[in-house]
């Protein structure tokens, strides 16, 4: 049974439609990440979940009992849906020592107090503080703080937690502790985790669903693996991967090449098996490649194409070339050394068909299945 069960969600701010009929169940032990763009109404949809916002249509179930219902006007006060939240300023309150910031959850609900003792300290050994229970918020730094706010969040054992942004105050070296401390903290806990970011490495890292939402809806809801290898739409494709400024998108057009169909693009034709019928020739298309799937020969392998190494990047471990093939510009991830890379020289391009994305120019819609034609075998160039 899910524990968040949402329908028909609906809300609007200010007459603006914020959240636009969203459904969605959540599981028991998820780390589900709400992502997208600014704006695009991912804490709305968290401060609904949590009762801060009422819903305008809709409704809502927490562990199969309703706390929402837009229709009948009823709505669940936050502090009673049995959820703790944490917010991107942690809000700790300034007067008080650690301790007892953290044990207040607890005093709240009258727990004996060698229970809350126990608690407490079990609460910040699970963050790694046990030695700042004395301490005072102002004594902090941004990181401490963010422990400590976490501390207060899963002190009171929720079985769902709420989190916005919660790691967007960290400078980056806190920022990738933190998330390894988070999903150390969901595999031990086994919490159902909800968790707002506009971040995708953040989402792609922690979660074991994602739901990318766009204008209030939820456009695409996934596994990180399969929306990395799948967005469903060229708009979260280039949401998913706006960082990485390296994937390729090459125009392309449906057509016919001796009996072949395939994929007409600037640097060659593509044949696509079982693509018969399913195009009209001349549909237009975007096809995008990531750069690890392009690699390197040689010699001119079937349905590889001539291309001339412009330039390299070194990026850590990996290295990015730029290459060039018929005055269109392709880069290439690769783990190999460059060392042994020429400027300037022509090698030949395998694209892998398999894990190509082809898109409708039109509709930016995904086509149903790419077709597997060749996938590159053989020795390196590099
Ligand atoms: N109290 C409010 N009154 C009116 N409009 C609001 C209010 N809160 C949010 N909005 C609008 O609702 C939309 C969604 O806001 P929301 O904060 O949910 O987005 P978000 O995806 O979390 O964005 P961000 O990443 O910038 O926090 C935005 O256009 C915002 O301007």
């Amino acid at each position: 049974m899910a524990v968040i069960e949402m329908r028909n969600i609906s809300v609007s701010l200010d007459q603006k439609p914020v959240l636009r009929s969203i459904d969605l169940m959540i599981e028991q032990g998820d780390f589900m990440t709400f992502l997208g763009p600014s704006g695009c109404g991912k804490t709305t949809l968290l401060r609904t979940i949590a009762g801060l916002q009422k819903a305008d249509t809709g409704t809502i179930l927490i562990g199969g009992r309703e706390v929402a219902n837009g229709a009948t006007d009823y709505h669940l006060e936050p502090s009673r849906r049995g959820l703790s939240l944490v917010f991107q300023s942690y809000a700790l309150w300034p007067h008080m020592t650690v301790f007892d910031n953290v044990a207040f959850g607890l005093q709240i609900q009258k727990k004996p107090k060698a229970d809350i003792q126990r608690r407490v300290h079990d609460a910040l050994a699970k963050m790694q503080i046990p030695e700042l229970a004395k301490k005072y918020p102002g004594e902090l730094s941004g990181g401490q703080q963010q422990r400590v706010a976490l501390a207060r969040a899963i002190v009171t054992e929720p079985d769902i937690l709420l989190m916005d942004e919660p790691l967007s105050n960290l400078d980056a070296k806190l920022r990738v502790e933190m998330r390894s401390e988070l999903k150390r903290l969901h595999e031990e806990l086994k919490t159902t985790i909800i968790f707002v970011t506009h971040d995708q490495q953040e989402a792609m890292m922690l979660s074991t669903k994602v739901a990318v939402l766009s204008e209030g809806n939820i456009a695409q809801l996934d596994t990180p693996r399969q929306l990395y290898k799948r967005p469903q739409t060229l708009e979260i494709a280039e949401f998913i991967f706006s960082t990485d400024t390296h994937m390729n998108y090459l125009p392309a057009e449906a057509a016919q090449q001796q009996g072949d169909c395939g994929l007409q693009t600037p640097i060659g034709f593509f044949p696509l098996e079982g693509m018969n019928g399913q195009l009209e020739t001349g549909t237009e298309l975007i096809v995008a490649v990531k750069p690890e799937h392009i690699r390197l020969y040689e010699a001119h392998l079937p349905g590889s194409v001539p291309v001339s190494i412009e330039s390299i990047e070194q990026a850590g471990a990996e290295t990015l070339l730029h290459l060039q093939a018929s005055g269109t510009e392709l880069v290439m991830r690769t783990l190999d050394d460059p060392d042994d890379v020429e400027l300037g020289r022509t090698v030949y391009a395998a694209l892998r068909s398999d894990q190509m994305n082809i898109y409708h120019k039109e509709s930016g819609r995904l086509l149903e299945k790419t077709y597997p034609v060749q996938t590159y075998s053989g020795g390196l160039a590099l």
